[in-house]
């Protein structure tokens, strides 16, 4: 699969976001981050936004919650317009009950770890989910400087992937940039969420063209990709 790229909105102008949502014409997915400030300490947006949002653009909504109790609202972000929901293994009451109930509702089905949450515990939860995400900073603010200490734990993800023959995608959130996303290919990561890296340029559409071809052709020479 070609790497994928989500432009996080979490770095635009909040007040232009339908027009913030052109500017990154062709990119994959549109990465919306939801904060409640008590999981995370910052606060962003909800469920009528993302309703809006649905409108405005054709680019698929990646919704990563970052919130408390997301066994209560993700459904709702499904029936809100998102393609996919992610919810946080720290926060899930009852993970593979939620994951079901998004697949079921007809969205894609995605996890999230904090840097300090291990994979190994989740192993047996994995084919569940159509995409596992693995924070790179602390959730809660864009702009943070890439945690190179998560790529082993992108590498282990990658493997137990492997090991059980899943079409799971592997996202990575938090300092990607030009200068980390090789790394983060190399290790098994497929799918990019970029901030600063996209709405800080010159052209947003080009940041995206730019990074998706340097992670392509990291994992074009990626052990793990190799047959893949
Ligand atoms: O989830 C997030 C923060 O919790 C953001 O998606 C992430 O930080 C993106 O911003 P940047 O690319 O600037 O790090």
């Amino acid at each position: 699969m070609a790497a994928q790229i989500n432009p996080s909105i979490l770095s635009a102008d909040f007040a232009r976001l339908a027009d913030e949502a052109k500017a990154v014409q062709g990119a994959d997915w549109l990465h919306v981050d939801v904060m409640d400030n008590h999981f995370v300490p910052n606060l962003t947006l909800g469920v009528p936004i993302v309703e809006s949002l649905a409108k405005a653009t054709s680019t698929p909504l990646d919704c990563h919650l970052m919130i408390e109790d997301p066994d209560r609202w993700a459904p709702q972000y499904v029936e809100a317009g998102a393609s996919s929901v992610t919810f946080h293994a720290e926060a899930a009451h009852a993970p593979v009950r939620l994951a079901r109930e998004i697949r079921a509702k007809g969205a894609r089905a995605s996890m999230a770890l904090k840097p300090a949450t291990p994979i190994e515990p989740y192993e047996d939860l994995l084919p569940e989910l159509d995409m596992l995400l693995i924070m790179t900073v602390e959730p809660g603010f864009g702009g943070q400087a890439f945690l190179d200490i998560m790529l082993p734990k992108i590498r282990r993800t990658r493997e137990l992937i492997a090991k059980h023959g899943l079409e799971l995608w592997l996202q990575v959130d938090g300092g990607v940039s030009a200068s980390t996303i090789e790394r983060c290919a190399e290790a098994g990561a497929d799918v990019f969420v970029a901030g600063s890296a996209v709405y800080g340029a010159q052209d947003p559409a080009e940041a995206v063209r730019a990074l998706r071809t340097q992670a392509d052709t990291a994992t074009a020479s990626a052990a793990w990709a190799c047959g893949h």
